[in-house]
């Protein structure tokens, strides 16, 4: 890289519009949305669409509501020309759908264009020419007049065949091209020249597209550009003004939605920012932003999932995993106090139904993605994820000290596997940590009785290989068990509940247990479909964590007296 890279590149020439009005604006209604998939996206891709690829993607968009895709070039290949007699011989283009075609400023070009569309309902002839300096002197070798020319006698020819072909219902479209690196001055005079030849009226308008053929500047600068063409154009109320933004410094969306609030009307670009080089703008972020603003984007989202998979296969390029809205992971948090926030969010339904989930946006569920993959639990998760995924997917309400508590256990196993851990494996360490660490005690049945105004517990258990009858009292079972083991814990707090799904077992209970040579509490967990079957589980899976710590908890082998039977 250069020390002075002044030497080597320019900065971009701002506007001189010092009473610019769209930064006090805001987007209130969504623009005419154009896609350009087949075109501008399919022209970018190392093996542009066959027939059938093309045909499965422009039914995916007519489904998602667009009435304007540009369908090919095409006069540039057989394979846009195919595709384009293929739509109208099968009569696939639906009532209020406009296809668009491209075409250069060349006489012959167009002419083949018009070839191509004969018989066709509705057809937007989408003719340009670069206006910028550099195409003027180096491609063209032109002087600005001759450019100008060029685009005008392209109107006048495209004109004159839509006229010789009145069967068809003609739109006009002029983009000067490199509109963003031509001096506003020219690039109106250019386009004003167009618009008289077209005759542009509110009764017949005509599309102006003003490309942002490489992204060049901040996105207040093309906005600025918009403003004055859309405040100097001749015609202004017979045309619609387009915009066609690229994404080359990473600021297309923002670019977009700063030109629709400087007068755009109408909006170019491609699913998920397909296109060349970076990209052509992002249509569907671009709709779904409006969405978020409580904006009716007049394009049907609810199936995202299925829009993607049909770009990723037409296409043959991956979106990104963090992609807006549609990537794998945007819905999702690893990090714990995202996860905790997020999961209080959806507990809360706000009266007004005013959607406030912490960190998301937008309900997955609105452009039918799921909660699913909201919450995934790895090394950087807290208590939140993982209690909002045991119960979700498995019924369980951890108490909040076990979350603390069962936090640690996940966080030990992420640190050593790196990875993450889904629903599933979450229980399996779960059940392992809880359930199934059934030594050195290992619960085998239990009787209740009463004894004089006393609860009475028979125990029968495995110890450590050895099967023992133990008998205890107590204010009630827990109390009888505890004393039946000739255990030191406590028992600090104790809370059960019915599980809701995920198992067919009834009832889950914990149970947080304290004994003095262990600092700190600690849990057990119980199972079972009768309630104080889970309550003895949960005190055994209790001592059994202990006693790694400290043996004696388990209790001295219950007394000869305690023994016989009451
Ligand atoms: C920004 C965009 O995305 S614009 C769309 C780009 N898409 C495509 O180009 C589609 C694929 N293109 C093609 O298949 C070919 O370029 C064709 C069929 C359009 C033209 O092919 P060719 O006649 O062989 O020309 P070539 O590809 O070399 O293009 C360069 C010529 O087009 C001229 N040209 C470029 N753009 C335009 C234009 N908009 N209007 C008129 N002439 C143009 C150039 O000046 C150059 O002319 P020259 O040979 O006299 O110097
Ligand atoms: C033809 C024009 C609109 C274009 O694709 C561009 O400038 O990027």
């Amino acid at each position: 890289m250069l020390k002075d890279p002044s030497q080597k590149y320019q900065p971009y020439r701002p506007v001189r519009l010092s009473d610019r009005q769209w930064p006090d604006r805001t987007l209130t209604r969504p623009p005419i949305w154009m896609s350009t998939d087949l075109r501008d996206g399919n022209q970018a891709l190392f093996e542009p669409m066959d027939v059938p690829r093309k045909r499965a993607l422009y039914d995916c968009l007519i489904e998602i509501g667009f009435q304007e895709i540009e369908v090919g070039f095409p006069s540039a290949s057989q394979a846009d020309h195919d595709f384009v007699r293929h739509l109208i011989d099968t009569d696939a283009i639906p009532e209020g759908v406009w296809i668009e075609v491209l075409t250069q400023a060349r006489p012959d070009l167009i002419a083949r264009t018009f070839e191509s569309v004969a018989g066709a309902p509705r057809v937007i002839v989408h003719v340009y020419n670069a206006t910028s300096p550099v195409f003027r002197d180096v491609v063209f070798r032109q002087a600005a007049e001759g450019v100008r020319t060029m685009a005008v006698e392209a109107a006048g020819h495209i004109q004159a065949l839509a006229d010789e072909n009145p069967q068809t219902d003609w739109r006009f479209q002029y983009s000067p091209e490199t509109f963003s690196a031509t001096e506003p001055e020219f690039a109106l005079e250019v386009v004003d020249a167009v618009t008289a030849v077209w005759q542009a009226a509110p009764e017949r308008p005509v599309i102006i597209n003003l490309p942002a053929t490489v992204e060049m500047s901040t996105p207040n600068v093309y906005a600025d550009q918009i403003e004055w063409m859309h405040r100097h154009l001749a015609r202004r109320e017979g045309i619609v003004l387009s915009v066609h933004p690229h994404n080359d410094r990473g600021t297309g969306v923002a670019a977009t939605e700063l030109a629709l609030m400087a007068g755009a009307d109408r909006v170019e670009g491609c699913l998920f920012g397909n296109g060349e080089r970076t990209g052509n703008v992002d249509l569907v972020t671009l709709a779904l932003n409006l969405y978020t603003q409580g904006v009716s984007p007049g394009l049907d989202l609810s199936r995202i999932n299925e829009v993607l998979r049909t770009v990723e296969q037409c296409t043959e390029m991956p979106v990104h995993p963090r992609h807006p809205y549609v990537g794998d992971l945007v819905f999702t948090a690893f990090s714990g106090s995202h996860q905790d926030a997020i999961r209080k969010g959806f507990a809360v339904q706000p009266e007004d139904g005013v959607w406030q989930v912490p960190y998301l946006t937008i309900d997955p569920r609105d452009i039918g993605r799921s909660y699913e993959s909201v919450i995934r639990v790895n090394s950087q998760s807290g208590k939140g994820g993982i209690a909002y995924l045991l119960e979700r997917e498995y019924g369980v309400s951890l108490p909040r000290r076990l979350q603390v508590e069962f936090s640690q256990v996940v966080q030990a196993h992420t640190d050593a596997s790196g990875g993450t851990v889904a629903a599933d494996q979450l229980w399996a360490i779960f059940e392992r940590e809880y359930l199934t660490l059934d030594s050195p005690l290992h619960y085998l049945g239990h009787a209740l009785f009463d004894a004089n105004d006393r609860q009475g517990i028979r125990l029968r258990l495995d110890r450590g290989g050895e099967e023992q009858v133990l008998t205890g009292f107590g204010n009630g079972p827990i109390d009888a068990l505890l004393d039946a083991l000739g255990s030191p814990v406590k028992v600090q707090h104790y809370e059960e509940h019915s599980l809701s799904h995920g198992s067919d077992a009834g009832a889950i209970c914990f149970m947080e247990l304290a004994a003095a040579p262990i600092e700190g509490d600690v849990y057990g967990v119980g199972l079972d479909a009768n309630i104080v079957t889970a309550s003895i589980r949960a005190v055994l899976s209790g001592l059994n964590r202990m006693a790694v710590q400290a043996p004696e908890v388990l209790g001295e082998a219950a007394s000869a007296a305690r023994n016989a039977s009451p």
